[in-house]
């Protein structure tokens, strides 16, 4: 098939509205010598195209660590903790600088997260994170994403981005993770040791195949292919498809959302909505219950709706913002469970009442919704 052919197959990709996109060390350096920001301004363009089409973009960059080394006159990359989180500090500024004076470019604001592990899997910073995300998002910002590496230690690193990029893609479940890299995609061996490798155009995300052919990073980047397929694999939970792709190809981001086969799009085995309301079925323990009405019982399960304080009539059990709690019928019947917005003081508060009051009653809102839809699984 010719490569600029709209290939059948890619319909994931080309229909997603939102896009993680992220960008490895090993394209966003100059060889080491700091950022390739005329490469930088070319990303962004193509973002900007995106967001043109209504496509929302969330942006993981790497590149801190390699920013900053050039910023302090360091040729080899230090292995001591306290220097790599000195030059993260001092690059991630000129990271920032670089993104923003480019978006500016084109009428567009970007701002700065940094994340750390924690952040994702302690469930209340995981739904302030989020509420955060979609704000930005939700303002046509484009959220631009990197480790926190200043503070993190080794126990509780990601490491490398696509991890990263992964969990952001879940955190905000969007359809596609694009990962730009050095290479075309994925090669049926590392194609720097082995001339004649295959590019791989499809596969199955979590296909235990593709790990023995993912070797390990080059002398910038972390992961190297190994941890894009995990990160394929965990983007996969939320339903989302993930791409590998040659970030210096041509208008690569414009021509994969276009339907283009290009690089690598590995495909999750199960339906997005089930592959998140499996997670949350599974993992969570239960802190309290909710009574519903009959009139929330009926939208919850036939309309997948959000559950409105406005349908609960009663409130058991000690929990806080991020908790799980199972919600009950009026005959204590097991009807749903999901993440609370509020704790439990908070949810008594306001139930039986219209959103449009919960700031009247406890002096902030949080979001309109006890349980968001996202979060909630009907049982
Ligand atoms: N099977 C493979 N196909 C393609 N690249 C591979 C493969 N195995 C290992 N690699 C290596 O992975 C590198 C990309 O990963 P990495 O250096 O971590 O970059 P990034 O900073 O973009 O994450 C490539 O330069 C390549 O040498
Ligand atoms: N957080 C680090 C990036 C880690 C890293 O290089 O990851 P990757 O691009 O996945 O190889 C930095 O900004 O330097």
């Amino acid at each position: 098939m010719e490569s600029n052919e709209r290939a059948p197959g890619r319909e994931a990709l080309s229909g997603a509205r939102r896009v993680v996109v992220k960008i490895g060390s090993a394209l966003l350096t100059n060889d080491g010598r700091g950022l390739d920001e005329a490469a930088i301004g070319g990303w962004v363009d193509q973002i900007a195209a995106l967001h043109a089409r209504g496509i929302e973009v969330v942006l993981v960059s790497s590149g801190a660590v390699a920013a900053g080394m050039a910023r302090l006159g360091w040729s080899v990359r230090p292995s001591a903790v306290h220097e790599l989180q000195a030059a993260a500090a001092v690059g991630q500024t000129g990271l920032a600088q670089c993104y923003e004076g480019h978006f500016a470019r084109h009428g567009l604001r970007s701002a700065q997260i940094l994340l750390t592990h924690d952040d994702l899997s302690n469930r209340k910073r995981y739904l302030n994170a989020r509420s955060a995300l979609r704000t930005l998002v939700a303002l046509r910002v484009v959220p631009v994403i990197n480790e926190n590496d200043t503070v993190v230690t080794d126990e509780i690193r990601f490491g490398d981005n696509d991890t990263l990029g992964a969990l952001v893609a879940n955190l905000l479940e969007a359809e596609a993770l694009v990962i730009l890299t050095d290479q075309e995609g994925l090669f049926d061996a590392d194609p720097r040791h082995s001339p004649t490798a295959q590019l791989i155009h499809e596969g199955r995300a979590g296909d235990p195949q593709l790990a023995a052919v993912a070797g390990g990073g080059g002398a910038l980047g972390r992961g190297g292919m190994a941890t894009k397929i995990r990160a394929a694999r965990l983007a996969a939970r939320s339903g989302a498809v993930t791409a590998i792709a040659g970030g210096r190809q041509a208008e690569v981001l414009t021509r994969l959302v276009d339907g283009e086969r290009l690089g690598t799009l590995l495909r999750p085995e199960h339906a997005p909505l089930a592959a998140r309301k499996r997670w949350l079925a599974g993992q969570l323990q239960v802190c309290g219950s909710l009574t519903l009405d009959a009139g929330a019982v009926s939208v919850l399960r036939d309309r997948g709706s959000s559950l409105l304080p406005v349908g609960v009539k009663a409130v058991s059990g000690r929990f806080v913002r991020g908790d799980m709690v199972v919600c009950v019928d009026e005959q204590g019947e097991r009807v749903a469970k999901g993440l609370v917005n509020y704790g439990s003081d908070e949810a008594a508060r306001i139930v039986g009442r219209p959103s449009h009051q919960i700031e009247a009653i406890l002096g902030y809102m949080e979001a309109p919704e006890l349980i968001h839809r996202d979060n909630l699984v009907v049982i």
